[in-house]
């Protein structure tokens, strides 16, 4: 089993490249098998979640060539709308495929999803969504089908704001007879990259980012080239390495309006942030202040921002409300924060939180990929070494971490033996 040993107390300082975001990435492999035509996708993100989605697409008999950060996708010689369980359980966007080959072959059977495990993550949306359009569902032996004779665009109200949903029901109902409206849509700017993508091959989708998504099916998608957006929470996650290691990083490949939530509650806290038309930079000189943040959907707080702000305010001068309002189960990174030294209660969906001048390094577990980073960070800002493990979760959807954040002058290795461990301790002294 992989970990990651960190010797802290370095500020960070240089500049960083982000990558594609891994949750548009998802969407948009999904729907490339929408069309039988060759579809090239750039900016792919090298994380663990990618690799088990293409794997689900080349199971299902489409073409896939990967080339560094550009894959080709041809999905005419898919020959099976069952897949494989063992590609997709570790990941969530699975269920994409749900929404894609219903649009395109009227018939869909993909287990239920893994992703991580941060509260109860119902489908009951995605459904309810299909269902408008006339596809029927049922769940057997542990899978989705999802079938039609013909797929009808509706009138679709979500009754909660969800991504998921969103973006399942945009690429069944691309390929719907007549129009769909789905309202309370979410406006997550990775629901907008998909929906351009869908566009680019000839989709006609009206109004993705705002909460009414207009849908005219078509009858057929054809080829295209795509860049996916860079990864906002990859970049936010950098900008709080800054702040709590009191460090001078810019992080390159952005596109700062999609951290602007991030942005206005670092600056809050006390830091400094430069935005340039695809970095920013982020400065952080003295202790951080306290301040109160609540997730929302975009453009509010994003939950997968959660668990770095949160190890950002447990060294905060005074204390801190964190309120998770989207996931029951995302304050799990608490328990191994305190080991550490921080000083957090969790009432109900709220975390109390009061500031702590420094953490002393310990063994801790990532128990999800957002909450694995933040104790990566409490790692760089503690006194001596952090050693986390579990580090699998965290490989979902950070592309080369720790490299990244050597090039900015962090002690941390991966490593997966004793002998490794006892090496870096030495060589960190
Ligand atoms: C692969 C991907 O893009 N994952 C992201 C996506 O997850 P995901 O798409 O799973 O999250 P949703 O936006 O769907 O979930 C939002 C809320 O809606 C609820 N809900 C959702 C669907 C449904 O059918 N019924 C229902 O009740 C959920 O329990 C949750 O409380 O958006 C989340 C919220 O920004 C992020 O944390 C995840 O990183
Ligand atoms: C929770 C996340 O991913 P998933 O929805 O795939 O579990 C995430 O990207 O933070």
């Amino acid at each position: 089993m992989e970990q990651y040993i960190i010797k802290g107390g370095n500020p960070l300082v240089g500049e960083v490249e982000i990558g594609g975001a891994k949750n548009a990435a998802l969407g948009i492999l999904a729907a490339a098998i929408m069309t039988d035509d060759t579809v090239v996708i750039e900016n792919l993100p090298d994380v663990q979640d990618i690799h088990a989605l293409l794997g689900a697409i080349r199971g299902i008999g489409a073409t896939v060539e990967a080339h560094g950060k550009t894959v080709q996708i041809n999905g005419s010689s898919i020959g099976s709308v069952s897949v494989d369980y063992e590609y997709i359980k570790k990941i969530r966007a699975s269920y994409y495929l749900l929404g894609a080959l219903l649009g395109k072959y009227k018939r869909a059977e993909v287990p239920l999803p893994g992703g991580c495990n941060i509260g109860s993550r119902p489908i009951d949306l995605h459904l309810k969504g299909f269902k408008a359009l006339g596809a029927k569902t049922r769940i057997s032996h542990g899978s989705i089908i999802a079938e039609a004779e013909c797929l009808r665009g509706n009138h679709i109200y979500l009754d909660t704001v969800s991504v998921g949903a969103t973006i399942n029901i945009m690429m069944a109902a691309s390929m719907a007879e007549g129009r769909t409206v789905i309202e309370n849509a979410a406006k997550e700017p990775h629901v907008v990259d998909v929906a351009n993508f869908l566009n680019s091959m000839g989709a006609n989708i009206k109004g993705a980012g705002t909460d009414i998504i207009r849908i005219r099916g078509v009858e057929r998608l054809h080829a295209t080239e795509y860049s996916i957006i860079p990864d906002q929470i990859e970049a936010g996650t950098f900008m709080f390495a800054a702040a709590v290691t009191k460090g001078d990083v810019i992080v390159k490949n952005v596109i700062p309006k999609h951290l602007e939530a991030t942005t206005a509650k670092l600056v809050e806290i006390g830091c400094q942030v430069e935005e340039f038309d695809d970095a920013v930079r982020v400065v952080a000189t003295k202790r951080l202040n306290n301040t109160n943040v609540k997730t929302l959907p975009y453009p509010g707080y994003p939950t997968d921002m959660q668990p770095q702000i949160g190890v950002a305010l447990a060294l905060a001068n005074g204390t801190s409300l964190v309120t998770e309002s989207i996931f029951e189960n995302r304050f799990k990174y608490v328990d191994e924060l305190m080991r550490m030294g921080a000083d957090i209660r969790v009432e109900g969906n709220t975390a109390v939180i009061y500031g702590t001048e420094k953490f002393t390094g310990a063994r801790v577990s990532a128990p999800d990929l957002r909450a694995g980073a933040a104790l990566v960070i409490a790692g760089l800002a503690a006194e001596g070494i952090t050693i986390v493990d579990d580090i699998v979760y965290i490989q979902r959807g950070y592309e080369h971490f720790e490299e990244k954040l050597r090039s900015l002058g962090a002690e941390i290795e991966k490593v997966s033996t004793e002998k490794e461990i006892q090496k870096f301790k030495l060589r960190v002294g």
